[in-house]
């Protein structure tokens, strides 16, 4: 970083999370069960044996939470709502108190002056239309619209950002290839399938935006940049199908319409011909794209599935508690990726943070009874992320905000509660929340507008 960061005027300071990691309560006042409540209470699916049945119990400390951001200075927040409180068979019967939960959270952010950045779907299907077929029933996009309208219809005006997905390929890779996120498929065959009626239910979802939203949608992406090992053809040409299959799969037919021609490589007799009216339905205006990201890859040919690529350990890299290499300048480099492929389309840094090591329970001062949860590696992972997307801005990528993930220590996933991604450390004995170091480090990045990184 070359000088003091100061970030744009109206820069958004946030931190994000996603229903099923943090609400628990996942049956109450009439919601449906999902995939991952079913996935959770599948054996042997979830590490320690651990579920979403409680997890941080924000279902019912909502209110604490939303004046733990307030303290912290939050200029947003980015949380997702839980598809199956709002439609419990996934269509057609509303559950009026599944929208007042929402609407009630979002009244809160408001009268807090932190601007609400709602995700429409975060992972947690319900498990009724997974019943019929989910993600590989061409309906779901009509499904998907019905539910996004349901919401578009109760918050648009207090909600002004829209997201529809969290992370496509999460759901396809995780979901339908590898088989360790629900619904815990393993098929070459289904992936593709997946992911494709994931676009399409996305611009559907966008479509029916701009029937009834008066404000700004956009679809949010993990992506990682890809550095070939060596400049040997094999590798490079390994990359090149990294890159493609993680990077440029969902925002190419997003964005350009089309997917890159390495699909059809990778999945070979498994890649459809898709019909080119459904990249009509795929390509939607869009008001901006989020960005996750946690890390780079160094990536080798290899003999892998479906890839023939492996990713390389750097050996003397730094790497978080879920193995991923801490590299900021791959932030960088992948803004400005972005912005010479997509073009000046606005930004937002969705998701950004680490897992390191901390404690179960907070360390309490004998003499003041005051709780305190060290996480310097935190810190400082956040510190040079924050400036590598600085200096993204200074070189010109149009970024309009970073949300911290997270918000709290939450379920990851299959993980369980082993991973602790939070600023604020959550005990899970007793629910107590304390602001890590990183929280009142962050506090002061906000009130300072970046000048004191
Ligand atoms: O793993 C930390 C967070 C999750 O808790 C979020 O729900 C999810 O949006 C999210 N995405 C990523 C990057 C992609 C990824 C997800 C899961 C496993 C490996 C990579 C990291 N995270």
């Amino acid at each position: 970083m070359s000088q003091t960061p100061v970030f744009p005027e109206g820069f958004l300071w946030g931190a994000a999370t996603a229903a099923h990691q943090i609400e628990g309560s996942p049956l109450a006042d009439g919601a449906g069960p999902s995939i991952w409540t079913r996935f959770a209470h599948t054996p042997g699916m979830m590490l320690n044996g651990d579920t979403g049945d409680v997890a941080c119990d924000h279902y019912n400390r909502w209110r604490e939470d939303v004046k733990l951001m307030r303290e912290l200075g939050l200029t947003a927040y980015r949380f997702s709502v839980s598809w199956s409180r709002i439609l419990p068979e996934g269509t057609g019967r509303v559950n009026p108190k599944g929208v007042d939960f929402y609407s009630r959270l979002v009244d809160a952010l408001l009268e807090n002056g932190i601007e609400p950045l709602l995700t429409l779907y975060h992972w947690d299907l319900p498990a009724a239309l997974d019943d019929r077929g989910g993600w590989l029933n061409r309906d779901i996009a009509d499904w998907f619209a019905e539910y996004a309208g349901v919401m578009y219809r109760a918050l648009d005006g207090r909600v002004k950002k829209w997201v529809t997905l969290n992370e496509p390929w999460v759901v396809t890779d995780g979901g339908y290839l590898h088989g360790a996120l629900a619904p815990g498929h393993r098929s070459r065959f289904e992936a593709p399938i997946a992911s494709h009626n994931l676009m399409r239910a996305h611009g559907a979802a966008v479509k029916a935006y701009r029937e009834l939203g008066k404000h700004e949608i956009g679809l949010v992406v993990n992506i990682e940049p890809k550095y070939p090992a060596s400049d040997s053809a094999e590798d490079q040409a390994a990359t090149r199908r990294a890159h493609a299959y993680m990077n440029e799969q969902y925002l190419h037919p997003a964005l350009l319409g089309h997917y890159p021609p390495e699909l059809k490589e990778i999945f070979g007799e498994a890649w459809p011909d898709w019909p080119a009216e459904d990249f009509e339905l795929i390509k939607q205006k869009l008001d901006f794209v989020g960005i996750n990201y946690y890390t780079r890859n160094v990536t080798r040919a290899a003999e892998s599935y479906p890839l023939n690529a492996a990713m390389v350990k750097q050996p003397l890299g730094t790497y978080t508690e879920t193995g991923w290499e801490v590299f900021p300048q791959g932030l960088a480099d992948l803004l400005l990726w972005f912005k010479r492929t997509y073009g000046d389309l606005p930004v937002y840094i969705t998701e950004n943070g680490a897992a390191f090591f901390d404690p179960p329970t907070a360390d309490v001062d004998p003499r003041t009874g005051a709780r305190r949860v060290r996480d310097p590696l935190r810190i400082d992972y956040l510190r040079k992320h924050i400036g590598a997307v600085y200096d993204a801005i200074q070189a010109g990528v149009d970024v309009r905000g970073y949300m911290l993930w997270s918000l709290l220590d939450n379920l990851e996933w299959s993980l369980g509660y082993s991973k602790r991604f939070g600023m604020i450390h959550v005990n899970y004995a007793t629910q107590e929340r304390t602001p890590k170091d990183s929280a009142r480090w962050y506090a002061e990045v906000i009130r300072t507008h970046g000048r004191k990184l």
